[in-house]
């Protein structure tokens, strides 16, 4: 699904600052991974998000996403493919409007041509429907505004209306930072349930090793810029948490 090919991003170049944050990276993520990314603070995380979501180029390398050459495309043109959740429960939303509009908007980004997104009951129902299989309680509220709702319900939105236009690929910038103990379990639960369900191919960034250890088929380990430790499989299903602290030695 997604093809990274000797990919380097360095930035201030020829400055004091110079700093090379993604170094030679090559990597084939397969469509239906769950590919969880740990690494030091400055390791280069991010901003392998970044490239693989477009908002930053690559200095050289190749990038491919279902195949295609996306390497110098623009975020836009790769947003068919890619619903990024980030940090900020209030990036991703509009905070004024309410949850139903949010949910049109977000349908309109693609132009699923699967949902019905005028303001009709098909739609209201869709959306109703799904917001119920949260768990929140929050079915009954879709004409409130999204910005009077909490930081883990609102992360539990934003995650629902990025799976259900025709997202494919789902990246998670630590999604769960923000949030109190008990919403991080809900959203990270709800999140790999919806990664399952919508068979997504998705990338988590966190610092949390017992989320990394609980979650996804793939592990990668990033330091200064570069891929550490790549584990998948029986390996990750069976990486002891000790482990995982260590590689932090
Ligand atoms: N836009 C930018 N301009 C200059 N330097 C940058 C920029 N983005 C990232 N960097 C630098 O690149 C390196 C990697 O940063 P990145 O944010 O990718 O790391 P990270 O592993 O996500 O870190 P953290 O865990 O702290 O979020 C760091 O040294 C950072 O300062």
């Amino acid at each position: 699904m997604i093809q990274l090919s000797n990919i380097y991003k360095t930035f201030n170049t020829g400055k004091p600052n110079q700093v090379t944050a993604v170094n030679n990276v090559t990597l084939n993520i397969d469509t239906g991974d769950f590919m969880v990314v740990v690494g030091s603070n400055g390791s280069g995380k991010t901003t392998l998000l970044n490239l693989i979501a477009g908002n930053i180029l690559s200095d050289s390398g190749s990038i491919t996403i279902d195949s295609h050459n996306v390497t110098r495309l623009p975020e836009y043109k790769r947003s068919k493919w890619i619903a990024r959740i980030f940090q900020n429960p209030l990036t991703g939303t509009a905070a004024e409007l309410s949850i139903i509009d949010n949910f049109r908007l977000a349908a309109l980004r693609t132009q699923a041509k699967s949902l019905s997104i005028g303001k009709n009951d098909k739609f209201k129902t869709l959306v109703r429907d799904k917001i119920a299989t949260l768990g929140m309680g929050l079915e009954d509220k879709i004409e409130q505004p999204i910005g009077t709702l909490s930081g883990g319900q609102r992360q539990a939105l934003t995650l629902l209306m990025s799976v259900m236009d025709t997202c494919k690929i789902l990246l998670l910038d630590e999604p769960t930072a923000a949030l109190d103990p008990r919403s991080a379990e809900n959203v990270l639960r709800i999140a790999n349930n919806l990664i399952k369900e919508y068979k997504l191919t998705a990338i988590l960034v966190t610092h949390n090793l017992k989320d990394a250890g609980n979650y996804g088929s793939r592990i990668i380990q990033m330091g200064e810029g570069e891929i550490l430790k790549d584990i998948a499989g029986t390996g990750k299903q069976n990486l002891k948490q000790n482990e995982l602290y260590d590689w932090f030695g």
